[in-house]
């Protein structure tokens, strides 16, 4: 029986980075998790433990650090193509690296130079893939929350003996969304591209007459790729965050869609991918540049 060493790659996890930028009396905050992983000709420390080709995860570490000062931060997708490139073109036996970054945003506390309030819990992400001398950039969100009290039905689904869910015209609509959209072509503004997919999808999610989860989610995801060419795909994760009716008939009182319970779990999740069928093909296998 032969056995090989398979697919690895390592490197430090959840680093945490805060930068502070000085303007003067003003201040201007920067709050990442970044994590980079390394991959290559690795075989040695594996086999025999001889570590000469092992860039250490610390020294990974003090370069996400150090890179913080020698340059501002900028954008995370610019960030993060700065430190895949650094690992890769540094180190002969390093020939793939890849970053993944969440930035917790944190808003200013109105009139104040240096005092901010935690956005919430929404992140925006990138996942950098650094092969060589080409670069695929996935970027997205995690836990945008949203709500809809109308404008979204279910029914016309199967009933057998298991079925008790009332068919509705009229149910609110829950989620927090993840998403990730992968990149084509390059000379991105990370920014306002980040800006304009999360408008895209907010839009969609209010203005989309919702007869499913299912069709929300096409929709959303259809929207970002007719109003976003540098998009070549889109996946999105969906919790249906359920608002049930009360039986309120025991107190003697009526339930007109007024009052609900939230509830937490089970929850259904609806996910999919939405993609141009003539985006070019990044060459990796999609899963190994998503997050999810
Ligand atoms: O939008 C929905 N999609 C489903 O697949 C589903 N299943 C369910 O019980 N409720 C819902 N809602």
């Amino acid at each position: 029986m032969a056995i090989t060493l398979g697919p690895n790659q390592y490197g430090k996890a959840e680093v945490r980075l805060v930068t502070v930028q000085r303007e003067g009396t003003v201040h201007h905050l920067k709050d990442l998790t970044v994590s980079t992983s390394l991959r290559g000709d690795l075989a040695a420390t594996h086999l025999t433990g001889d570590n000469a080709d092992v860039v250490a995860t610390d020294t990974q570490k003090n370069t996400v650090y150090a890179f913080a000062k020698e340059a501002p931060v900028g954008e995370i997708e610019d960030f993060a193509l700065r430190l895949g490139r650094h690992f890769v073109g540094s180190f002969e036996h390093i020939t793939g690296a890849r970053i993944l970054i969440d930035e917790h945003g944190w808003n200013r506390i109105s009139g104040h130079d240096h005092a901010f309030s935690q956005a919430g819990s929404e992140k925006r992400t990138t996942a950098v893939t650094v092969q060589g001398d080409q670069a695929w950039v996935v970027s997205g969100l995690d836990d945008l929350v949203v709500l809809k009290s109308t404008g979204s039905e279910f029914h016309g689904f199967p009933r057998d003996e298991y079925t008790t869910l009332a068919e509705t015209n009229d149910r609110i609509l829950a989620t927090a969304v993840t998403a990730r959209w992968r990149y084509q072509g390059d000379g991105i503004d990370w920014a306002t591209s980040h800006a304009e997919v999360r408008r895209i999808l907010l839009e969609t999610f209010a203005d989309k007459h919702s007869l499913s989860l299912q069709q929300t989610l096409y929709a959303m995801g259809e929207a970002v790729l007719k109003e976003r060419e540098e998009v070549a795909e889109v996946r999105l994760s969906l919790p249906n965050k359920h608002h049930f009716l009360v039986d309120l008939s025991p107190f003697g009182l009526k339930n007109d869609n007024e009052v609900f319970y939230a509830a937490d779990r089970p929850y259904g999740l609806i996910e999919g991918v939405v993609l141009r069928d003539d985006a070019e093909d990044p060459g990796l296998a999609w899963h190994t540049l998503a997050a999810f």
